[in-house]
């Protein structure tokens, strides 16, 4: 049906203005849209599959004789180009005894994955396309050296990316014929910073106790914001997140202060930071995650006779992940190893995506420069994908530079071509994707087989609480915090809150950076709110010790929080921005350097939800409704296992699921608004790993695969992604 009654009002989809679907459908949901021929309620089917229609939700549609065609763009699905041919199985016949044992117990290796476990000897690179089974081959491999070539498990050592997939690889490797509890004792498996603190903290259990590690941010962060205090920097405007990070990837790559070149002002600062931080730290005895690792490197480094006992120790190396790895692990590993080369490296270049990190794809596209006797060993057989996932992934990747050459074959076809959906904005974006996944779970699907994946957790805002409303269960990163509780967004929900409550102190003090107030000016406000008999707000206008031009500022703005209270929220963001100084803050914060975060983008992207409310109270309601949505979704993340799984792809790495959905695939977003900045100056390479993250996204899905172009984001005319734009046109 593509008509309706809203009160007295007719409502036909075919003349209705895109933007307006998402306010009709929740109208719907509220019980306010009508059938025009039985007058009972009616919902909006707003999904990815049909083109949107009025329904019925527990009777027959109506027959209604209707004209006219909607404005709605209907999906476009990859065209097939290439066709599947089933590879004959690909199980390897193997002469081996241990092999032939393993293969009876259902674990099956093709020829390449068995060539791999087979060469145990020198240096050997296994560069693994996603899906083709490099866990497996990791854990066989392992198995192997100890129960066919009777090599002493204490003396492998295996580093994993994550203390997680170390347990797994040592649980698998438990099931696998003839292992034992007690050799699986023995192997030194771990990430890098387990093996290397283990290490120092041997040699040096003084300067290495635990509770001399700054643990949490919180700790590094204060211990920088003393640093940065020396400098005058505002604690709160200057970008100390971003900068730690900055530190840190120099000091994985192996920069002292003294080395870093600083290329802009921001860089400068931090550089200065950096020196401070390092100098704090040492007069007080404390140490950072990056100090186990140049610890273990310098003390190896420094001391010959202990990496040779190490070296008898240890003959053989495999090292997961290896596209991940930073110059500091990288050399240590070199020195460890470099008496036999026994190095088994397993990676794959397509799926770097750390390079904010200091990690480096340049050593997995350079292990033969390095090594020139290395074996190269490429497993191109993708075990997790459907046919069309495959080469549409492949199409994808393979216009990267910086990439060894290789294409994936898929073991299976099927029916689902990967999807590309067209919503209008983010709002309906998330409409959509939740209104399939409550399809496919009515016809049988597991809340378990899907993941919604997004470029940064700011994306996640609108798909949070469409879930949160909806009732189905998912699970959020334990880490990620309210969109409404990032600093740039409290402050302009705090313009809003002190409009209707002008004593509100909470919001007083969120606002104070955004007048440039020192968070010391709250105290004085309270003083003169009791003295004076007024509002905190009225306060702001009688502070005295503040510039005669700030002064002036303040007293024209106070009237106008009172204004504010009777626009609807999306005229008031508007009022905020342009006329009570937070257009000028935001100017000011640009230049501090955070490419990633842009305190505009907070903005618009609090426009999209502002916008669909008529009051601010209302609106604040949902907010915090949302607040405490989001602590509730963690808590329950930490029990649930059968829920939909809302990731960053960053954070998707080494997952798979059945039905995988990509939301914001349109410049700015996917790739990233700062890559596309840095290309525009000159430089490929973060467009490049946008272009893995494109790739490592696509290929979590197992069955079927969904990929949102919305037509608007944060309320501008968007464009499809330029990783998938030349699929759709
Ligand atoms: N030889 C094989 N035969 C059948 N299934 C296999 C084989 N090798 C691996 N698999 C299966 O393929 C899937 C992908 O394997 P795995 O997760 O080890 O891949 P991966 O290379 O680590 O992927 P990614 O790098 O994309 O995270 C798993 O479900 C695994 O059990």
């Amino acid at each position: 049906m593509k008509w309706a009654k809203y009160k007295e009002k007719t409502i036909c989809l075919a003349k209705l203005p895109r933007e307006k679907y998402q306010i009709v459908y929740e109208s719907a949901l509220r019980g306010k849209m009508t059938c025009l021929k039985c007058g009972e309620p009616v919902r909006l089917y707003l999904g990815i599959q049909q083109e949107p229609h009025f329904y019925h939700e527990h009777k027959q549609n109506c027959a209604i004789n209707e004209r006219g065609t909607s404005v709605w763009k209907p999906p476009i699905s990859v065209k097939n180009n290439t066709l599947f041919h089933k590879k004959e199985q690909v199980v390897a016949s193997s002469k081996n005894d241990y092999l032939q044992r393993l293969m009876q117990s259902g674990i099956y290796l093709d020829e390449t994955q068995m060539k791999a476990v087979r060469t145990t000897e020198g240096p050997l690179l296994v560069l693994a396309g996603a899906g083709s089974g490099k866990t497996r081959v990791l854990t066989a491999r392992t198995a192997y050296m100890i129960c066919e070539r009777n090599i002493h498990p204490a003396s492998i050592m295996l580093v994993t990316f994550t203390t997680k997939a170390a347990k797994e690889m040592k649980q698998r490797l438990l099931t696998y014929p003839e292992i034992r509890q007690n050799s699986i004792s023995f192997l030194v498996t771990g990430t890098f910073h387990s093996i290397f603190y283990r290490m120092i903290s041997h040699f040096q259990p003084e300067r290495w106790q635990m509770n001399r590690l700054l643990k949490r941010e919180w700790q590094r962060e204060q211990l920088i914001k003393e640093a940065g205090r020396e400098l005058g920097l505002d604690e709160r405007e200057f970008a100390y997140d971003q900068a730690l990070q900055q530190i840190s990837y120099w000091k994985n790559t192996l920069l002292t202060p003294k080395d870093t070149e600083p290329q802009s002002q921001w860089e400068e600062r931090v550089s200065y930071l950096y020196k401070r931080y390092e100098e704090l730290k040492t007069e007080r005895g404390q140490f950072d995650f990056d100090d186990m690792l140049l610890g273990c490197y310098e003390l190896l480094l420094e001391n010959p006779g202990l990496l040779a006992r190490y070296q008898e120790r240890f003959q053989y190396f495999l090292i997961d992940e290896f596209q991940d790895i930073n110059k500091v692990q990288y050399e240590i590993m070199k020195m460890l190893s470099n008496h036999t080369k026994n190095l088994c490296v397993v990676g794959d270049d397509d799926q770097s995506i750390y390079a904010f990190r200091g990690s480096n794809p340049s050593f997995i596209l350079e292990f033969d420069k390095e090594y020139p006797e290395a074996q190269i060993i490429t497993l191109s057989e993708n075990y997790r994908s459907s046919h069309t996932i495959v080469t549409t992934a492949n199409k994808v990747i393979s216009l990267n530079k910086q990439r060894r050459q290789k294409q994936m074959r898929a073991q299976f076809d099927n029916d689902h071509l990967p999807l590309f959906f067209f919503p209008y904005d983010e709002e309906e974006e998330a409409t959509m994707v939740v209104e399939d996944i409550k399809e496919r779970i009515r016809q049988g699907a597991e809340p378990r087989d899907f993941a919604i994946l997004y470029r940064t957790h700011a994306a996640s805002r609108a798909i949070f609480e469409r879930l949160s409303q909806c009732g189905l269960p998912f699970i959020v990163e334990q880490d990620g915090e309210s969109f409404y509780q990032r600093r740039i967004v409290r402050c302009l929900l705090a313009y809003l809150r002190l409009s209707l409550n002008p004593n509100n102190e909470e919001a007083m003090n969120d606002l104070l950076i955004a007048l440039f107030l020192k968070q010391s000016a709250l105290q004085e406000l309270k003083a003169i709110s009791i003295i004076e008999d007024c509002s905190l707000v009225k306060a702001l206008a009688k502070l005295s010790n503040i510039q005669p031009f700030q002064q002036k500022k303040l007293r024209k703005m106070v009237p106008l929080f009172k204004t504010l209270a009777a626009l609807k929220p999306i005229i008031a963001l508007e009022t905020i921005e342009k006329e009570m100084g937070f257009e000028e803050f935001m100017k000011k914060r640009g230049n501090e350097g955070n490419v990633m975060e842009k305190g505009s983008d907070d903005l618009r992207d609090l426009k999209v939800v502002a916008k669909k409310f008529k009051t601010i109270s209302a609106f604040l309601s949902h907010v915090d409704e949302m607040i405490q949505a989001t602590s509730e979704a963690k808590q329950f993340s930490k029990q649930q296992t059968n829920a939909i799984q809302l990731t960053t792809i960053h954070r998707a790495k080494g997952l798979e699921y059945k039905y995988v959905y990509i939301l914001g695939a349109v410049d700015g977003c996917l790739p990233h608004d700062y890559a596309l900045d840095t290309y525009r100056n000159g430089d490929e390479l973060p467009l490049e790993e946008e272009r893995r993250l494109m790739y490592v996204a696509m290929t979590r899905a197992k069955e079927a695969l969904f990929i949102s172009v919305p037509e608007m984001r944060r309320m501008k005319k968007a464009h499809a992604s330029r990783f998938i734009k030349y699929l759709i046109e």
